[in-house]
């Protein structure tokens, strides 16, 4: 008959495997650590020796959300759940860990057992794949992006004007961004103008600056815009907004770059690189004798135009991970992720409000989210709205009544009995949807699922 395994051949086991292994008791305090432990977290078995495993980890979970807390509390085990430890050096390695129950031969908890894998090399990897789909903030795998990406360094090396176009919320300022900050201007300022926020009056002071006595209210000189983004670069957004007579003076100051602020004769020379957003389309203002021809021409130099998101679907899971990580950094969370229900709804919605549309909806999921993963439920109602589209199927021609009781019954079992997902799917008020239920007599108990 075969012998037991003796306890010493158990460690070398455990000092075989690459993830690391540690053992607690019932108070945290660490009874052992595998190789790889002692590799991942730069600490070695004497130094562990009567310490708790907070001390080796100095995670973020420690404390109220330690996973090993919640296996000792539910008996529960917690599976690959990803955090960053601090090792010895102070330095911050990604980790996945798993916790388990340990158990003494009678079957009494005797304390916990942690693996945690390093993913320093995965991450590693991810951030040079990932490199090839940004270009300094800017994320983008779609073709239509990746051209954008080989023409930028050029164009931020030239000094001609640039016109972007893109529908709003495209990213049109954090491309005038990049191209300043990829030039040789960078170390002057950036200073980006909305020529839609200002009346016309305002906005030529704004951007030519005025002397004493120009106008009533000016007892002092004041510097425009355009002498502010002297050896920089200025952004004019929504150029397509601006008078006629503010197009001329605008034509002035590319042709001679120079600006004569009011209320002075004299000009001053300017520096500045111009670059101008317009979310409308230009070419047809001209046509409609709205915006001038010649300016038109002259601020064409070089012509970006960024489609809007809907057309580049392909870049929607690689935004949604770039502001994942910009609000987990941002708010001190640690949302791993969306649920594939999420991500599907996610890829298939239009934007009319573009990038800065889907940033808004990540950041409102990340108010309500309080789990691993972002879920359908914290999505706004427009988006969960089309699980109520769908909730009535093929079942036309019903009279209203019937109609209420599909949908209710409908989403009943999406929801699996539950009143209050349910009524959040059907919009409405949860004590309405009580009440319809007492009427219709639907009981959601024959819904209910584990
Ligand atoms: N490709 C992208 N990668 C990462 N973030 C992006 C991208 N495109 C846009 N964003 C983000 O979306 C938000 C909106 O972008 P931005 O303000 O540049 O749009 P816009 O086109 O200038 O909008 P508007 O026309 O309304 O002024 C910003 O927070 C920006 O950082």
């Amino acid at each position: 008959m075969a012998g037991r395994i003796p306890a010493v051949h158990h460690n070398i086991v455990l000092d075989s495997i690459n993830e690391g292994v540690f053992t607690v008791d019932l108070n945290w305090t660490l009874q052992g650590l595998n190789a790889a432990a002692e590799k991942i977290t730069g600490r070695t078995r004497e130094w562990a020796r009567g310490r708790k495993c907070f001390d080796l980890f100095q995670s973020r979970l420690c404390g109220e959300d330690c996973p090993i807390r919640q296996t000792l509390t539910t008996g529960e085990p917690v599976v690959n759940r990803r955090t960053y430890i601090l090792n010895a050096k102070e330095e911050c390695v990604p980790v996945r860990i798993s916790t388990a129950v340990l158990h003494d031969a009678e079957g009494r908890t005797i304390g916990g057992v942690e693996t945690f894998q390093d993913l320093s090399e995965v991450e590693k990897l991810c951030r040079e794949l990932k490199s090839h789909y940004t270009f300094d903030d800017i994320v983008g795998r779609s073709p239509a992006m990746q051209h954008i990406f080989e023409t930028l360094p050029l164009v931020a090396k030239s000094d001609s004007t640039v016109l972007i176009e893109g529908e709003s919320g495209t990213g049109k300022e954090l491309f005038a961004r990049t191209l300043h900050n990829r030039s040789r201007r960078c170390r002057g300022q950036f200073v980006p103008v909305n020529c839609a926020a200002l009346p016309d009056t305002l906005l030529e002071s704004e951007f030519f600056g005025y002397e004493p006595g120009a106008f009533t209210d000016a007892k002092r000189s004041r510097s425009g815009r355009f002498e502010l983004a002297h050896c920089g670069s200025i952004f004019l957004d929504e150029i397509g907004d601006i008078s006629q007579a503010l197009q001329v003076r605008l034509l002035r100051v590319l042709q001679e770059r120079s600006v004569e602020p009011l209320g002075s004769e004299k000009s001053r020379n300017i520096d500045v690189r111009v670059i101008v957003a317009t979310n409308q389309n230009l070419k047809n203002l001209v046509e409609q004798g709205l915006f001038r021809r010649d300016l038109y021409y002259r601020i064409r130099v070089i012509k970006l135009r960024i489609p809007p998101l809907r057309e580049r679907r392909d870049d929607i899971p690689l935004l949604i991970d770039h502001f994942i990580n910009k609000f987990n950094q941002l708010q001190d969370k640690d949302i791993a992720g969306v649920t594939d229900s999420v991500m599907n709804r996610l890829t298939e919605y239009d934007y009319p409000g573009n990038v800065r549309e889907l940033e808004n909806i990540v950041e409102r999921a990340f108010v309500f989210c309080q789990g691993a993963l972002i879920e359908m439920r914290h999505l706004p109602s427009e988006l969960r709205d089309t699980q109520s589209r769908n909730l009535l199927g093929d079942k036309q021609g019903l009279t209203l009544k019937e109609m209420e009781r599909a949908l209710i019954t409908r989403a009943l079992q999406i929801n699996k009995g539950h009143r209050k997902n349910s009524a959040r799917t059907l919009g409405i008020n949860p004590s309405t949807l009580y009440r319809k239920m007492k009427a219709l007599e639907i009981d959601s108990f024959a819904y209910w699922q584990d």
